[in-house]
């Protein structure tokens, strides 16, 4: 069975006040990147539950027992998961902000879920793969949704971008999305992304904010200057994505863009089906 989980981008992110958990409440319209995917292949095999990850591609995402695939299967385990040998291509940009371990994890428990002895429910569902992580519970939904809470709080949303162009560039540096939230200053966006993504999308630009756009570009250089880069190819409507370092820009067309223009940078291109 092979499964291509898809990155996100987040169009608008507003950071609300920190909750008794220490989590942090969010409003935010996750927009899937189908274009831009990581490619998963699981072999199930007889016997008990055991599992073994092969992670290729030359990417580093961290040790195997940690990764959101593995801990995923672990989720699983009470509920009698076949045996299984599963094997990832990373192709979407680690620690990016565009939630590809997130991708990967989700992907895996619906899929071992759907195979396990013990019957996994909606309910049950939800819950597991919130204890994944943040972003993961918009993955089973994959579809454009805003999100309250943590996140997982999600509701259906139709965004007027169906045949809109998406660059997205990620510089070459890790975000760790914990250190991301602490260096969050006074500055948050007050317009609901709700509101703000219901105005034509040529009004987006200064009204649709990521409250991490500001305090990252002025830690991270290269994030700083892969914002100006992308403004004066004179996008629809360019952002940071999620927590950084990657930065996308909508286009009614291809966007053109010069060899070299992102130097260092993961550069891709994908029309938007929604
Ligand atoms: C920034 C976003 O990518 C926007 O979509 C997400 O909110 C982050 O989601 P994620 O990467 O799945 O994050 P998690 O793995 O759940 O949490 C990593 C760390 O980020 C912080 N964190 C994350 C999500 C959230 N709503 N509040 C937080 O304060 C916490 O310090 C947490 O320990
Ligand atoms: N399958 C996976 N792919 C990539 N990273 C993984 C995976 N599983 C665990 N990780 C760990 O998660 C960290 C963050 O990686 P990821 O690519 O998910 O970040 P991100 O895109 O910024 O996530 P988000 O947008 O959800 O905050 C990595 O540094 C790595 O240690």
């Amino acid at each position: 069975m092979t499964l291509y989980p898809n990155a996100k981008v987040n169009l608008g992110l507003r950071v609300l006040g920190e909750r008794p958990d220490g989590y942090h409440d969010i409003d935010t319209v996750f927009l899937p990147v189908v274009g831009l995917h990581d490619v998963l292949t699981l072999h199930l095999l007889p016997g008990g539950p055991a599992c073994t990850l092969e992670v290729g591609g030359g990417v580093d995402c961290g040790a195997v027992r940690d990764n959101l695939i593995v801990r995923a299967y672990e989720l699983l385990r009470p509920y009698a998961p076949p045996a299984v040998r599963m094997e990832l291509r990373k192709q979407i940009p680690v620690g990016a902000g565009l939630g590809g371990g997130s991708a990967d994890g989700a992907f895996a428990l619906a899929a071992i879920a759907q195979r396990c002895q013990r019957a996994v429910g909606a309910g049950l569902l939800a819950e597991l793969v919130l204890e994944l992580g943040s972003d993961c519970p918009f993955f089973l939904l994959n579809r454009p949704a805003l999100g309250r809470g943590r996140g997982e709080r999600l509701r259906s949303v139709s965004v007027p971008i169906a045949g809109f162009w998406l660059l997205l560039v990620t510089p070459p540096v890790h975000v760790s999305t914990g250190w991301a939230f602490g260096q969050l200053e006074g500055e948050r966006s007050p317009i609901p992304v709700d509101e703000a993504i219901a105005k034509p999308l040529n009004e987006w630009q200064g009204l649709l904010l990521n409250d991490f756009q500001c305090p990252i570009a002025r830690a991270i250089p290269q994030v700083a200057e892969v914002l100006e880069r992308m403004a004066t190819l004179a996008p629809s409507y360019y952002a940071l994505s999620g927590s950084g370092p990657s930065v996308y820009g909508l286009f009614p067309q291809h966007p053109e863009c010069p060899e070299g223009f992102f130097s260092g940078c993961h550069v891709s291109v994908t029309q938007l089906a929604w």
